[in-house]
């Protein structure tokens, strides 16, 4: 049997005095792409935030590389996070290569002097930042500042901060709102190539339910609780679409080419 890379049992999460995340439990297989979808307010992000361990739970389990989160240790490199939203102080004067250059850290080789090593990381962390950047066509931002980026600059940066070094779990909240068609086509199928040609796992929060039906290989549709969870032609279908967004829902059609 396949042990999943991320398995969440009974997970409860209030915020505050509200009841977030209730009961919830799920697995992802190694090497699958799940879209979390549901309306606003369903526990979305609360739901990422407890499996990361990022905020308390009320009660669950959470096993991710099949060890308990709390005994992750050394592995929580192997775990890339873009959150929701990223506020920092836009006058921070730290530079996207900086930035990306934050998420690197070196594989412990043995080599024969401290200087050697600190010059050979050095040169692999450059690399690593260039490869990054160029992977979410956000080469050119490189010089920049990151006050001075968009909005969609700033998810293009970010999803590099996550790539710049092998990770075998990917986390995205709502990665790609406020990234144009292009650029949304263009991540999907950088996803893809992850998960095909390097074996990552990814689990991403999206409210674009064309875009996750077309690539998506499960979605598990929230609403406080799990309401349904599948691959996409049965999560999604009118009846379990109605059942996770209530009557009022249409889908909304992009028309992605
Ligand atoms: N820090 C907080 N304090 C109190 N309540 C919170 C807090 N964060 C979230 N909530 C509440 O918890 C519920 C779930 O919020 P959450 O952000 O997880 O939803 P979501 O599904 O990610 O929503 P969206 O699609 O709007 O991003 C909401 O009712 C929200 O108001």
């Amino acid at each position: 049997m396949t042990t999943p890379i991320l398995k969440v049992e009974g997970l409860t999460v209030y915020q505050g005095s509200h009841l977030a995340v209730r009961d919830v439990a799920f697995e992802l297989l190694p090497g699958t792409d799940t879209a979390i979808v549901g309306p606003n307010g369903a526990g979305k992000s609360t739901l990422v935030k407890a499996v990361l361990d990022l905020i308390p739970r009320n009660a669950g389990q959470i096993e991710i590389f099949a060890r308990p989160i709390s005994r992750l240790g050394n592995l929580r490199h192997l775990l890339g996070y873009m959150p929701q939203n990223f506020i920092f102080d836009r006058s921070f004067p730290i530079s996207v290569s900086e930035l990306v250059g934050l998420g690197w850290t070196s594989e412990a080789k043995r080599t024969s002097s401290f200087f050697s090593k600190l010059q050979r990381q050095n040169q692999e962390k450059s690399v690593a930042v260039i490869e990054a950047l160029q992977r979410t066509d956000a080469y050119h931002l490189r010089h920049q500042t990151i006050g001075t980026l968009s909005g969609g600059q700033l998810k293009r940066v970010l999803l590099a901060y996550c790539l710049v070094r092998p990770r075998k779990l990917l986390i995205l909240d709502e990665a790609f709102a406020g990234v144009d068609v292009q650029g949304t086509t263009d991540f999907y199928a950088l996803l893809n190539e992850l998960k095909q040609e390097e074996g990552w796992t990814v689990l991403q929060v999206s409210h674009d339910i064309d875009m996750v039906s077309r690539h998506c290989d499960r979605v598990l549709c929230l609403n406080q609780t799990v309401v349904c969870t599948g691959q996409p032609e049965i999560a999604l279908s009118p009846q379990n679409l109605l059942a996770t967004y209530g009557p009022g829902f249409s889908r909304y059609q992009h028309h992605h080419n």
